[in-house]
């Protein structure tokens, strides 16, 4: 079975590519940019909103994992929405003109996250009705047109991963390295004690592929949506603060209330929606950030269990010990 992972020159689609190769599966990328050069895959460069880009990817692909998206915490609504959603209705159409007879999206626990605590979240879960930011807005369309197309000869399915870490993550430990740099990190957002999920990102791909594998005929895993999770919440500035120390950097120690810290987000989020036609501010602690700090958000992977026989093959301390030793060029000199 020939993979295409679209979005595979990015921190999961990469890990998702070396595994696939070390499985003995032949593998294809389609990426708009690339980042690694390995003589067992084919990079095909383009842009997946393009139909003339991806169709060459297609050729002899049996199975096509889709983990592209704009930079989660870009804000870009337009780009977004090209990407996530028009995009990725292009590549199903292409899927389905190619003859592909399997797609796994990446999609992301939080599509039903609306700023509220979540304990133990269910996929049956609605989709949140008030998004908080652009970027799930769009992944709730994404996951919706990928099920809407399960078909008995087009077979779907979204996997959920929720706070993926690892070596080569660009948006988790760089963002807090930088934000503990700017001196930034020296409070808790809440009281310290809100349990969410981190998921290390080689239990993410083992998730990936074992969805794959589970399509087919008559398969119960068809146009469904399964959380992959660690099967370990942990307390969020716990995490972080093991990643910090882990990188010689001061652990946060003392709390500043959630509602006042997110009631500033939101002046914050106001002030950068007024300047964007002047000056595009990308500001880490937005409300949708500053609610992933201060409460609940976990998910159950019950499911993935039940119908794929999931277990996470990594324990989230070897996970986090594995990407501070990765990171090691960002310690604290
Ligand atoms: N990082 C997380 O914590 C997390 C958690 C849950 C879900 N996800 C999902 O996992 C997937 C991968 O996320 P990531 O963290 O690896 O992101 P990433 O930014 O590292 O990788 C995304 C890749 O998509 C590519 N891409 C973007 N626009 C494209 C286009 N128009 N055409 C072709 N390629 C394009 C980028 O070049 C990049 O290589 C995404 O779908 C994301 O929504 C991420
Ligand atoms: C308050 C501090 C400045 C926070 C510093 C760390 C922060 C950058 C990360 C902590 C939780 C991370 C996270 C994502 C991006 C980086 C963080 C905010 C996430 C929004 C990336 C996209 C995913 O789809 C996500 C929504 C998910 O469901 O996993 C991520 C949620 C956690």
């Amino acid at each position: 079975m020939r993979f295409l992972v679209i979005g595979g020159c990015g921190f999961l689609g990469r890990h998702i590519v070396d595994e696939l190769l070390s499985r003995g599966f032949p593998v294809n990328v389609f990426d708009i940019r690339s980042t690694f050069d390995d003589g067992r895959v084919k990079i095909f460069l383009g842009d997946l909103c393009k139909k003339e880009d991806l169709m060459p990817a297609l050729e002899g692909v049996s199975a096509v994992i889709h983990c592209a998206t704009p930079p989660p915490l870009s804000n870009n609504r337009a780009l977004f929405h090209k990407v996530n959603h028009d995009g990725t209705l292009n590549i199903i159409a292409c899927c389905k003109e190619a003859g592909v007879k399997r797609m796994v999206l990446t999609s992301s626990a939080s599509v039903v996250y609306e700023g509220s605590d979540i304990k133990n979240g269910v996929e049956t879960m609605p989709y949140a009705s008030k998004p908080m930011d652009y970027y799930t807005e769009t992944k709730i369309l994404q996951e919706k047109v990928v099920l809407q197309a399960n078909s008995d000869d087009f077979y779907t399915v979204a996997v959920r991963p929720h706070g993926i870490f690892g070596p080569r993550d660009p948006h988790l430990v760089p963002t807090t390295v930088r934000t503990a740099q700017a001196g930034k990190m020296k409070f808790m957002i809440g009281n310290g004690e809100n349990l969410v999920d981190f998921t290390f990102v080689r239990n993410v791909v083992h998730g990936h592929i074992l969805a794959a594998e589970s399509l087919g005929p008559g398969s119960k895993v068809n146009g469904k949506a399964y959380h992959i999770t660690n099967d370990e919440p942990i307390y969020f500035w716990t995490f972080l603060s093991k990643i910090l120390v882990g990188l010689k950097y001061d652990a946060p120690k003392r709390h500043l209330p959630f509602t006042f810290i997110y009631f500033l987000a939101l002046i914050l989020n106001l002030f950068v929606f007024l300047l964007k036609p002047i000056k595009d501010i990308k500001p880490t602690f937005t409300p949708m950030t500053v609610c992933l700090a201060g409460t609940h958000h976990y998910y159950s992977s019950e499911a993935a269990k039940k119908d794929m026989g999931y277990r996470p093959i990594v324990s989230l301390d070897d996970g986090i010990e594995e990407t501070i030793r990765s990171f090691s060029h960002l310690s604290k000199k």
